[in-house]
């Protein structure tokens, strides 16, 4: 039997806080999750480093609870610890499939997980742990994709893998407009120009400048993670 041969070394693996509800109105499904995992199992299998930055969103948002009277910084601080939640659930989920995980926070919460310590995590990395990066930059007003992009530099990923609900990007929001069409691959400057909102322009920035592409790619559809990492046509590519 021939293994297929990855196309990449070490990846970061975004994964959208919504994705975890499935088809539950918030929180974590247990079966979607197991399912997220082995897929990642897929991709470790085959030798390829990979840390992983998970969202809050099926937790909380900081912008919802700004716009709901809360003081904006007080409540990123609740999304970066409902992304600390999910990061919990997610290494839990890891080890029960047989994987070696560790979590590591940008908020010093030292009782829960261990702090980030970038040399730390790249030795977790060599010795083929998944590395799950907590509480996003652990700075308010930013998101969990620019941690993605932040993360990914200095971890030296070849890719970030956005892995969310819908199948790359559109031309608009396809949950909005059903006439949007899926780009295969386009710039950072393009995306910004043209205002997708996929990921926040702060994420886009800091990927185009250190030249690190993003993939985007749907986490329901199965076997696309592996496809992705195998460097097979999946999901759209956005280049610097
Ligand atoms: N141009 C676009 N192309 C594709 N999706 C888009 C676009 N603009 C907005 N979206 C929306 O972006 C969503 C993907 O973002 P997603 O929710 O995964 O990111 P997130 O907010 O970082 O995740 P989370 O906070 O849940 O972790 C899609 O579900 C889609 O509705
Ligand atoms: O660096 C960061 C990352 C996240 N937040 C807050 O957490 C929530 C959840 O993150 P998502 O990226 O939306 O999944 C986000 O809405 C922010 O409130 C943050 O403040 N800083």
């Amino acid at each position: 039997m021939t293994l297929a041969t990855p196309a990449y070394k070490r990846i970061l693996l975004k994964l959208s806080g919504e994705a975890l509800m499935g088809d539950d109105a918030f929180g974590i499904n247990r079966a979607t999750i197991d399912r997220m995992v082995s897929e990642v199992a897929e991709v470790t299998a085959m030798g390829v480093e990979v840390a992983v930055v998970i969202g809050g969103g099926n937790i909380f948002r900081g912008v919802a609870g700004g716009s709901a009277g809360m003081d904006r910084a007080t409540a990123d601080y609740m999304g970066m610890l409902a992304t600390v939640m999910n990061a919990l659930a997610l290494a839990d989920a890891m080890e029960r499939q047989g994987l070696t995980a560790r979590v590591m926070s940008a908020i010093s919460i030292e009782q829960v997980v261990e702090p980030y310590v970038r040399p730390k995590a790249l030795q977790y990395l060599e010795e083929g742990k998944v590395v799950v990066f907590a509480a996003g930059t652990g700075n308010p007003f930013f998101t969990t994709d620019t941690a993605a992009a932040l993360r990914g530099a200095e971890i030296g990923a070849e890719l970030v893998l956005k892995a969310t609900k819908v199948d790359g990007v559109y031309s608009a929001d396809p949950h909005k407009d059903p006439t949007a069409t899926r780009y295969t691959q386009l710039s950072f400057d393009e995306a910004m120009v043209r205002n997708l909102g996929i990921m926040d322009a702060t994420a886009f920035a800091l990927c185009r400048d250190q030249k690190l592409p993003v993939k985007v790619f749907s986490i329901i559809k199965p076997g696309a993670l592996k496809r992705v990492v195998l460097g097979e046509d999946e999901g759209t590519l956005v280049y610097a």
